[in-house]
């Protein structure tokens, strides 16, 4: 079994990403990986400049949508596809998924139209590995209450949460082999305890 180079983590704001991001590069260097760490929206001085103004500035759905899809295209050029090609492993706080969650999902852009532009910008590339952290939305939204001042998605209500769930769900359905579905209502050593046993199950 060839163990998964290009591994993303997904979820609604507060289900855990972050969290668990740093154990898991130091995981998978325990076992030789050259990791590379980033995310999206970022990743390049543009993708970063970019994240910005999305994370802050009001503006409407399709434009946010050619923004996020501006951004991984400068990042999927420079970084990641370089360091794929370089035999690097990828983790990645976030990829093309979240588009179809958020600006999908969240904000009712068309799938069809991100499925567009996941074509144009990455050439449809998806993850190896998805690692999709599944939170109810009552229960981010008090994690990140007791964490951080909201940025424009995370002063969403639980109605848009919703909404940026199921589409991730339907995300998974479609690829079942791709996603791995993380509890992540448990204890952080318990989400910690599934995240290990499907990177073990898949060769990490
Ligand atoms: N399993 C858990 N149980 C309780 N609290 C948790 C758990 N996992 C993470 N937290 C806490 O919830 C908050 C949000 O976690 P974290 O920042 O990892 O989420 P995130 O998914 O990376 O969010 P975002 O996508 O918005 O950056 C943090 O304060 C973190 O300590
Ligand atoms: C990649 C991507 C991200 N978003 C949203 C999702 C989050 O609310 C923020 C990023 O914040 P994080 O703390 O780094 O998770 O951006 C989006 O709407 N569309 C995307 O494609």
């Amino acid at each position: 079994m060839t163990p998964p180079r290009f591994i993303s983590f997904e979820g609604i704001d507060g289900a855990g990403k972050s969290t668990h991001l740093e154990a898991t590069e130091a995981r998978l260097r325990a076992c030789g990986a050259d990791v590379l760490r980033s995310r999206e929206p970022g990743g390049t001085p543009l993708a970063e400049t970019l994240r910005e103004l999305v994370l802050h500035q009001s503006m409407d759905p399709l434009t946010e949508a050619l923004l996020v899809f501006g951004a991984r295209r400068d990042h999927w050029l420079t970084v990641l596809e370089p360091a794929l090609a370089a035999g690097r492993v990828l983790l990645c706080d976030r990829f093309a998924d979240a588009s179809f969650a958020y600006q999908g999902g969240g904000r009712g852009v068309a799938w069809e139209q991100l499925e567009t532009l996941e074509q144009w910008t990455v050439a449809g590339r998806r993850p190896d590995l998805t690692l999709w952290f599944d939170l109810d939305p009552a229960e981010a939204a008090r994690r990140r209450a007791a964490a951080r001042d909201a940025d424009r998605f995370e002063a969403q209500d639980l109605e848009f949460f919703e909404r940026v769930r199921d589409a991730y769900a339907r995300r998974a359905a479609a690829e079942p082999e791709r996603f791995v579905r993380l509890d992540a209502g448990q204890a952080v050593s318990a989400v910690g305890a599934q995240l290990a046993a499907a990177l073990q199950e898949r060769g990490w």
